[in-house]
């Protein structure tokens, strides 16, 4: 056993495929690994859980329903580990923006149950820390796709396709700029939107949903080939999808043409959309940066630009 201990997990973007994902289509998904969450873990002496985050801070007895999920996690990794009679101070430090489709819940998650297990120098493997972050992902989002529990400890981009999680490298210098709206997104409702959406209009929404699944196929010959070009207009069509599908919103379409009017090559919603991320793809740093200053003059409150050889190492 440690006296304290440290560990860390980072946020990812969906690059193509979200809300298809839901329907077992393909997705895209990169590791952020620039934004990170810390989860810091010691003994007290106290009778409770002591947590302390940007969520909640206080015992972990009066942990807020919005929380529930880390709750029901922290309650299974107790008696996982045989350790209900052992309290600790959970001190989770994040960089991850809240409720942004950046993975935060997902991130957090990974970060407490790697704490845990570094706690007690227990082995921690892969699909047991998988398993366990999707337990709090269904609790938190309802009928989670399973990409971002894949992501957030992946250290290379993760593609979806057959229901089926596999590594995928490639070889492209471009940049992702991300920028969050300030609006948060729910997952749950944004997922619960599209569902209610196929039950009143399904030819509609499944040519939707299949579009944005082919999308993803096409972009994954554009990553292969290295056709930049190609990969940002996919992310124009993949956008204009998911407008039909009513999960964006006027803030997301504002950075959307912001990015796109300083010399992005595509930009879309990122993560359950109706408020949350966008990014946007460049092909050089000089035109990210152009296109996060301005982003930032038209409301964004924060922006980052990730290059996309770091996220394919
Ligand atoms: N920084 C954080 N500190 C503590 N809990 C967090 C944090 N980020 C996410 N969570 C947990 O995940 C839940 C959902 O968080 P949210 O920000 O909506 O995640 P996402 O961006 O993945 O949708 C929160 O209610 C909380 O239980
Ligand atoms: C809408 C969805 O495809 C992605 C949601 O991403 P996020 O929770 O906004 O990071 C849902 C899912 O894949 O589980």
């Amino acid at each position: 056993m440690q006296n304290e201990v440290t560990s860390e997990s980072h946020a990812k973007i969906i690059f193509l495929g979200e809300h298809s994902a839901v329907y077992k289509k393909p997705a895209l998904v990169f590791p952020v690994p620039e934004v990170k969450v810390f989860t810091t873990i010691s003994e007290t002496s106290l009778t409770d859980h002591q947590i302390k985050s940007d969520y909640y801070s206080g015992p972990s007895l009066n942990l807020p329903t919005n929380m529930a999920g880390t709750n029901e996690l922290i309650k299974k990794l107790d008696h996982l580990l045989n350790v209900d009679n052992l309290k600790f101070n959970i001190i989770i430090k994040s960089e991850i923006p809240l409720a942004c489709g950046m993975g935060s819940s997902a991130a957090t998650s990974a970060s407490l149950i790697k704490a845990y297990f570094k706690f007690f120098n227990m082995p921690l493997a892969d699909s047991k820390l998988n398993d366990l972050i999707n337990f709090e992902e269904k609790i938190t989002h309802g009928n989670p796709s399973g990409i971002d529990a894949k992501t957030v400890v992946s250290n290379t981009p993760i593609l979806f396709e057959n229901q089926k999680f596999s590594s995928f490298n490639f070889n492209m210098n471009g940049y992702i700029v991300i920028s969050d709206s300030g609006v948060s997104s729910d997952t749950k409702i944004a997922v619960e939107k599209v569902h209610s959406e196929l039950e009143n209009n399904p030819s509609k929404v499944n040519d939707l949903i299949n579009d944005l699944g082919n999308l993803v196929i096409q972009a994954k010959k554009s990553l292969t080939t290295n056709n930049i070009y190609n990969l940002g207009k996919l992310m124009n069509q993949a956008q204009q999808d998911l407008k039909n599908l009513n999960v964006s919103s006027p803030d997301i379409d504002k950075l959307t043409n912001i990015a796109l009017k300083n010399g992005a090559i595509g930009a879309k919603l990122t993560g359950s959309g109706l408020g949350g991320c966008i990014i946007a793809l460049t092909t050089d740093k000089r035109t990210a940066t152009q296109v996060k200053d301005n982003l930032l003059k038209g409301g964004s409150p924060s922006v980052w630009i990730q290059s996309l050889a770091e996220m394919s190492k």
